[in-house]
């Protein structure tokens, strides 16, 4: 099976123009086939706050009522895929900026309101894998944002790492994936003040051990949970790292 490397950078990074500029650098070396999923929430979250719209973050997910939607459409559809796009095609990469709506690459279903109603929030659905293959497969770079769409006229708002678990589930069935969650750690940590305590290997039991200890909180836990989920389905290798470290061997490697 050819080879495809996904990498998912979070919102720290894409936030400041240093760091973006040195993933993208890091990003264009990676050899062979590849796809990048982006964040940006916390763009998101001092727009809204500059509109004067406030922030609401539930289990690692936002509350995204309609005037957040927008928000959101605007940051991710917009100003940071866009961003990310140009900085790219600089360096030489052939990419092309993508919502689910477009081409029609992600469907979701807005989340059931059960103890929390999360507004705008789209479940994924489905993901069209042969779609981005057959992009991929013409050397062109898709730049996934974290929107979806429901097939009937609306975007929904869908966690990055969720947008990047799925994407490589269904590739996984075309490709041989590696997928690598990179930001401003080096990995998961073991105490999280100290950026040497890098856990090399974790799997579902160290994971529940860690959750129940504290080790591991907040925006890791839906990212741990997506590459237990990506593993489980046949991706090859998920790996969690450094933004700059994407090109190297390093960081926490996530097994069944
Ligand atoms: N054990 C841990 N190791 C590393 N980071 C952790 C850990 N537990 C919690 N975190 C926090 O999780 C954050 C990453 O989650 P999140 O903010 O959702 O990232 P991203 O925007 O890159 O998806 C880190 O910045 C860190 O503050
Ligand atoms: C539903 C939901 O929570 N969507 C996320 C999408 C952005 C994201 O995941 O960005 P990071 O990777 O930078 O955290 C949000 O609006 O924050």
């Amino acid at each position: 099976m050819e080879k495809l490397t996904i990498i998912k950078v979070g919102g720290k990074i894409v936030e400041e123009a240093d760091t973006l500029n040195q993933l993208l650098d890091n990003f264009s070396a990676l050899p062979g086939y590849k796809l990048l999923v982006h964040g940006g929430g916390r763009s998101a979250t001092k727009l809204a706050a500059q509109l004067g719209i406030e922030s609401q973050m539930v289990n690692g997910r936002r509350i995204t009522d309609a005037e957040t939607l927008k928000v959101v459409t605007m940051v991710y559809g917009g100003l940071v895929n866009k961003n990310i796009v140009a900085g790219l095609q600089a360096k030489g990469v052939n990419a092309i900026g993508l919502t689910g709506a477009d081409l029609n690459v992600i469907r979701s279903v807005k989340r059931p309101v059960k103890d929390v109603d999360y507004g705008f929030v789209g479940d994924v659905e489905a993901v069209n894998g042969e779609m981005l293959a057959s992009l991929i497969h013409q050397n062109i770079v898709p730049v996934m944002a974290p929107l979806t769409h429901d097939g009937k006229g609306n975007m929904l708002n869908t966690n990055a790492d969720t947008i990047a678990g799925e994407t490589a589930k269904a590739l996984a069935k075309l490709f041989d994936v590696t997928l690598v969650y990179c930001f401003e750690k080096k990995g998961v940590l073991r105490d999280a003040d100290d950026d040497d305590s890098v856990i090399p290997v974790i799997t579902p039991e160290l994971f529940r051990q860690y959750v129940v200890e504290g080790v591991i909180q907040g925006g890791m836990i839906p990212k741990l949970e997506n590459s237990f989920s990506a593993v489980e389905a046949g991706v090859s290798r998920v790996i969690i790292t450094l933004a700059s470290a994407i090109n190297q061997d390093a960081g926490t490697v996530i097994k069944k």
